[in-house]
């Protein structure tokens, strides 16, 4: 591995140390292993008014805000508990990826705690975690590295990883050499491999092809109650079949939440 790559290395194992040291909040005997209490997200949003900066010390000078505020998560509260599927569900633009994201400590919430007891695996989005410029088998070790896995350790998971990804002869191309389904395929085998306590899935998995799917709905029916996912998705097939409890949210809101037959009725009724 060249010293760049090392380099990058060190740096997300240590950025994973540091994610991991404020993830981790280990409560003896409890049985939620997330916790998400009063929860509120918002974006700030650069209006027209705000560009430039003879313009930016105009407004501040008469007082004009140069943003408008967009609420995203409004007050939002659940648990999930040890070994639970959780699907969440909700319309475009609803704010379910946010809360993924607030969840896996990318974003900072306005206001309301979340508690993590164990390791998460987050994921979320193609490209967070991956370098283009390396190659697969670089990106393996390197991913696994953010994820808080030594050299060793990677050493252990790598040819389960390949197979299940199914990318053995790409292994040592170059990552924007790959797919984007090609990418999708190496950073869910990875996530999978790893074993976090807690496996966060965002809809990403739909740009697979039908037969990694298929792989990935036969991974999830094979899950054990030892492995907890959250699911966003908007297949209420995978609601009905995976969940065992499901949550919608509209308009940054929880609108309902529990059975996932109700939940997934309770979706597709707003596009009726
Ligand atoms: N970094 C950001 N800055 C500003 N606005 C954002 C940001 N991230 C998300 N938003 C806004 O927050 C709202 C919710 O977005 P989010 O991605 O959470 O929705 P979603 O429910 O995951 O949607 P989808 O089903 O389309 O993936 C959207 O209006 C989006 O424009």
């Amino acid at each position: 591995m060249s010293k760049q790559n090392q380099k990058e290395l060190k740096k997300s194992k240590k950025a994973s140390a540091s994610k991991k040291s404020s993830s981790e909040k280990l409560v003896e005997g409890s049985q939620d292993i997330i916790i998400v209490d009063h929860l509120s997200k918002s974006f700030k949003l650069p209006t027209e008014r705000s560009w430039g900066l003879k313009q930016a010390i105009f407004n501040r000078l008469k007082g004009i805000k140069g943003y408008t505020k967009q609420e995203v998560l409004k007050d939002i509260s659940f648990t999930v508990k040890k070994g639970e599927f959780l699907g969440i569900v909700g319309r475009n633009g609803s704010g379910k990826s946010t809360l993924l994201k607030i969840l896996a400590q990318i974003y900072t919430p306005d206001s309301g705690s979340i508690t993590v007891h164990g390791s998460l695996v987050p994921f979320i989005e193609l490209g967070v975690g991956f370098n283009p410029e390396l190659t697969g088998r670089e990106n393996v070790y390197m991913n696994g590295a953010m994820l808080g896995f030594s050299n060793e350790e990677m050493d252990q998971m790598f040819d389960d990883i390949v197979e299940f990804a199914e990318l053995a002869p790409f292994m040592d191309q170059k990552l924007k050499n790959y797919s984007s389904g090609m990418q999708v395929r190496l950073a869910f085998s990875i996530a999978i491999r790893a074993r976090g306590d807690i496996l966060i899935l965002d809809e990403i998995l739909a740009v697979g092809d039908a037969a990694f799917q298929e792989k990935c709905n036969q991974y999830f029916a094979s899950l054990d109650k030892s492995q907890t996912v959250i699911l966003v998705t908007h297949s209420m097939e995978n609601v009905r079949e995976f969940c065992d409890r499901a949550i919608l949210i509209d308009q940054g809101k929880i609108i309902e939440e529990g059975d996932p037959e109700v939940v997934a009725d309770a979706y597709l009724k707003l596009f009726s």
